[in-house]
């Protein structure tokens, strides 16, 4: 899909699919387009270029069904003078929901002692409780979050997490925006990586995480990286100065330094991180997956 604000394209030709029962994570920095993915996603923002499809509908249009799709854009697009029951309410009454599913979701979002105070008193974890709250009233098939972890504190971090968990394995596709993977790393069964509008690369977290390498850690970092390009040795290099992760069989880099008579503190066989992989990602700007 494509996206043009004021002449500035924001979204180029990012495409990526989220599929049913996985919780699905589009990362970037700030500015990536993310958001503008999300209200793509949403209907609230049209593409200049491509296609937006929810299971098999285009979100805001007339023929898009109610309750398809659950959508937290973030903490502040409340209207302050309301209380959160009432903000919920209002929102149950245009799609068809009983109050009881209002009282539910603001218990089981851990704001019910404080939904008849006015949202302009909440605080930010509380907006985004009742944002959360809100995602989940008509039980959608669908989940979209725009940076859902702001403001939490631990304990609601933790609260999300179980419940993205839970809503992924009750089959329901999941997506979620973040501009840290370390928030997500703990939850995200697929990963999208998006940076100035373009999706890098898109791949499920096991597949990442078994792909490994050698992590060697030597003071010769030049002498290392040296080796690795005569060898055409596949080098991720770590923010320790020191440490890299080179795809080879140990045996092989294990000769190789003995031939070279270079020297290392550390050389063992260890899977990539997350982390690892997206750094590697943004750093080589090309496609994985
Ligand atoms: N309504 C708008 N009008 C003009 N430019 C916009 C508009 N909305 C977003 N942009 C621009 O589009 C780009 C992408 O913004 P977007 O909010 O989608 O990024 P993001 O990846 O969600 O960032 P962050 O992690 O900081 O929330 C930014 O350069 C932003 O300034």
């Amino acid at each position: 899909m494509d996206k043009v604000y004021d002449h500035v394209q924001v979204l180029r030709g990012a495409s990526f699919e989220v599929p049913d029962g996985a919780v699905t994570c589009l990362v970037g920095p700030n500015g990536a387009g993310k958001t503008t993915a999300l209200k793509a996603l949403g209907g609230l923002v049209r593409p200049d270029g491509g296609e937006v499809q929810v299971d098999g509908a285009a979100p805001g249009t007339s023929s898009f069904p109610l309750g398809h799709l659950g959508l937290v854009l973030g903490p502040d697009h409340w209207v302050e003078s309301r209380t959160g029951f009432h903000s919920l309410k209002g929102l149950a009454m245009t799609s068809g929901v009983p109050e009881s599913r209002v009282r539910q979701c603001l218990e089981e979002a851990g704001i019910a002692a404080v939904r008849d105070r006015k949202v302009r008193t909440y605080s930010l974890g509380m907006r985004q409780r009742l944002s959360l709250a809100a995602a989940m009233l008509g039980q959608a098939r669908n989940l979209v979050l725009d940076e859902p972890f702001n403001g939490l504190d631990p304990e609601g971090v933790r609260w999300l997490r179980a419940l993205l968990r839970s809503q992924a394995e009750e089959g329901r596709a999941v997506l979620v925006s973040s501009h840290l993977l370390a928030e997500v790393e703990d939850i995200a069964d697929r990963v999208v990586v998006l940076t100035e509008g373009r999706v890098l690369a898109q791949a499920w977290t096991d597949d990442v995480r078994r792909s490994s390498g050698v992590l060697v850690r030597s003071g010769e970092r030049a002498r290392v990286l040296v080796l690795a390009r005569a060898r055409q040795w596949q080098v991720e290099e770590h923010e320790d100065q020191d440490t890299v992760l080179i795809d080879a069989e140990i045996e092989e880099v294990q000769k190789a330094f003995s031939q070279e008579g270079l020297s290392f503190t550390e050389m063992r066989q260890a899977s990539r991180t997350l982390e690892d992989w997206f750094f590697h990602v943004l750093e080589e700007g090309g496609q994985e997956s």
